[in-house]
């Protein structure tokens, strides 16, 4: 399915786009269900809490999702902890939303469940 926001790249963002409208977050929600839209100084934002055994992996998650936003020019907040990483998805550029958040925020979870096909596999591992 081609609108499947995972198949989707980021735009180039700037203060002339707008931010996401009300009916298209209610079309993108239902999308990423275990997202929740938080408000930060009154600056909606896409933020979700993955769990992980150790630090080492939490840091590893963390490097995955920030090769991520380097490919697509879009970059989260990342609060990396033991066993525990937080990911915060919103447009600097709009101070908002945009359906850029939504297409992180669905590639991160991706990313989670080790679906990832754009972020590049470290050498040493053979599979
Ligand atoms: C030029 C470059 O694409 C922009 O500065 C990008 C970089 N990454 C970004 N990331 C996020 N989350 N919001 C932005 O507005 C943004 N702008």
């Amino acid at each position: 399915m081609s609108d499947v926001l995972t198949n989707q790249t980021c735009i180039p963002c700037s203060g002339k786009v707008p931010p996401a409208s009300d009916a298209e977050i209610a079309e993108l929600q239902p999308q990423i269900p275990d997202w929740e839209i938080i408000s930060v100084d009154g600056v909606p934002q896409l933020q979700r809490v993955y769990n992980f055994s150790d630090f080492q992996t939490a840091l590893g998650f963390t490097n995955q999702v920030g090769a991520l936003a380097e490919t697509e020019q879009h970059h989260p907040a990342l609060l990396t902890e033991w066993g525990k990483v937080t990911v915060t998805w919103w447009t600097h550029a709009l101070n908002g939303l945009h359906r850029n958040d939504f297409i992180m925020a669905a590639k991160t979870d991706n990313i989670s469940q080790g679906l990832a096909s754009d972020v590049a596999t470290p050498s040493h591992q053979t599979n």
